[in-house]
């Protein structure tokens, strides 16, 4: 496939209705764990984005039928499935191929998967899977290949060393086949961990603490067949609420899943941007104060990432571009990911006030007026950051290696365009 540039002519005022994306967070864990039933599954509201396409390709590597029956419902059947070899290219296209472990690992006793990819924003440990399945009853052989084994999965009291999303995911599923009840604590709780959990209830699990830090699985369960719809992306709601600030227009986001979206209405909010709720839609005005609010006494705020139900780590970057059109000073620390704040560079070329301070840390001092230039798209999140500071520029982006953006985000440019805005898809969509 050839790569994909977009070429985004800047400084227009946008309006109108969006309505988010299937979260591709859950979408990945939900298509991974059907593989866990023998019957058929179908899901609805999945996006139709590079990840989901290659984790379905990898399902059916290993005997499972998946097809789209329209864009975004999808029908899965596991009737019979095979430890098969995992193609290495694909599974090094995304993180989640990790997430086939716990399905695998319970259907077949065993699994050898090639080295998880996805986005290069840091170290990315898969230490707390292996934790997690080795309490499980399980035995892990990490070389060149993940090795899992287990001829039963027993229930087990299971601390995480740390509350990862993916690796809650994998211990959930292996805990709703193993035998006896499992407790995952320091659990992550991210709304896509709870869609992933209400997906294995519906199936027949039986499960307690959905939403919390500790999970409580009463296995095994026998699964039927189901049809589930995937919530809508909280991180597309921030990256949106985002587009709409830094490009100063009246955006109704529709469908927001607005139970999800506290904590990232009040970073917005430290940025002087107060986002109105209307039933389920999220609806942003144009006149915003977008003046940071010091902390009390003058001193100088942060705005920082942690673990759900904190501010995500997902919506630093598009934070951060966030902040240089506001006015004010702010501390932007991202806590979980050491290689997430390097892109700055491209926004301190289009004339950012920025520090990047270290790995960590970033002060970002606005307003500043952003000129067009041209962009690499390092990862889904810093590319979509750069496509709302094109928007938002003076001049014309080329932002080359959009197809980071395309991991995660849907048809974007068509659906940023029908509010407006100006962006060249090469080549184009057929
Ligand atoms: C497919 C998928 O769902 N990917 C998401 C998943 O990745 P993933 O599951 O890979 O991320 P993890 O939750 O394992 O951890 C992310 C990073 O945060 C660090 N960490 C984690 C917990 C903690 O308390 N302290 C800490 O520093 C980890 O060491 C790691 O460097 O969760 C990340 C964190 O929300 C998101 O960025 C990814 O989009
Ligand atoms: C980091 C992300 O994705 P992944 O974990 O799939 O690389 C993301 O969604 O921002």
């Amino acid at each position: 496939m050839p790569p994909i540039q977009y070429i985004v002519e800047g400084g227009r005022r946008l309006s109108g209705t969006i309505e988010p994306s299937g979260n591709k967070n859950s979408a990945l864990p939900i298509i991974a764990a059907a593989l866990l039933t023998e019957h058929p599954v179908t899901l609805t509201n999945v996006p139709r984005i590079r990840d989901t396409e290659t984790l379905v390709e990898l399902c059916r590597s290993v005997g499972a039928s998946a097809e789209w029956t329209e864009r975004n419902t999808l029908q899965i059947h596991a009737k019979e499935i095979r430890a098969a070899d995992l193609d290495p290219a694909l599974c090094a296209r995304i993180r989640a191929s990790i997430l086939l472990a716990g399905p695998l690992l319970a259907r077949c006793g065993e699994v050898a998967l090639p080295p998880p990819g996805g986005d290069v924003i840091g170290r990315r440990r898969l230490d707390t899977h292996f934790l997690a399945f080795e309490q499980l009853g399980a035995t892990v052989t990490a070389t060149h290949r993940l090795e899992f084994r287990a001829s039963k999965l027993k229930g087990a009291d299971v601390f995480l060393d740390e509350p990862s999303v993916t690796a809650t995911e994998n211990a959930l599923v292996a805990a709703v086949a193993a035998r006896g009840t499992t407790y995952l604590r320091n659990a992550a709780s991210e709304p896509h961990v709870q869609d992933l959990a209400n997906f294995l209830i519906a199936l027949g699990a039986k499960i307690e603490g959905v939403g919390t830090n500790t999970i409580i699985v009463h296995g095994p369960a026998t699964l039927g067949s189901t049809s589930f719809a995937i919530q809508p992306d909280h991180i597309e709601v921030g990256s949106l609420i985002g587009l709409a600030a830094v490009t100063r227009s009246p955006l109704r986001i529709a469908r927001a899943g607005v139970e999800h979206l506290r904590s990232i209405r009040m970073g917005f909010e430290r940025l002087g941007i107060v986002c109105g709720i209307e039933g389920d839609d999220l609806v942003v005005p144009s006149n915003q104060t977008m003046k940071i609010h010091d902390d009390f006494g003058g001193h100088v705020p942060k705005l920082e990432d942690q673990p759900w139900p904190a501010f995500p780590a997902d919506l630093m970057s598009i934070a951060i571009v966030t902040a240089t059109q506001c006015d004010g000073v702010i501390l932007m620390h991202e806590k979980m990911f050491e290689s997430r704040m390097f892109f700055v560079d491209n926004l301190i070329a289009m004339g950012g006030r920025i520090v990047l301070c270290d790995p960590h840390r970033a002060i970002v001092a606005g307003p500043s007026r952003l000129r067009g230039a041209p962009m690499n798209s390092p990862d889904i999140r810093a590319g979509m950051a750069m496509l709302l500071a094109a928007v938002c520029a003076n001049g014309t982006s080329t932002i080359n290696n959009a197809d980071q953006i395309e991991r995660g985000y849907e048809r974007i440019d068509e659906r940023l365009n029908a509010l407006g805005a100006k962006i060249k898809r090469i080549p184009a969509r057929s």
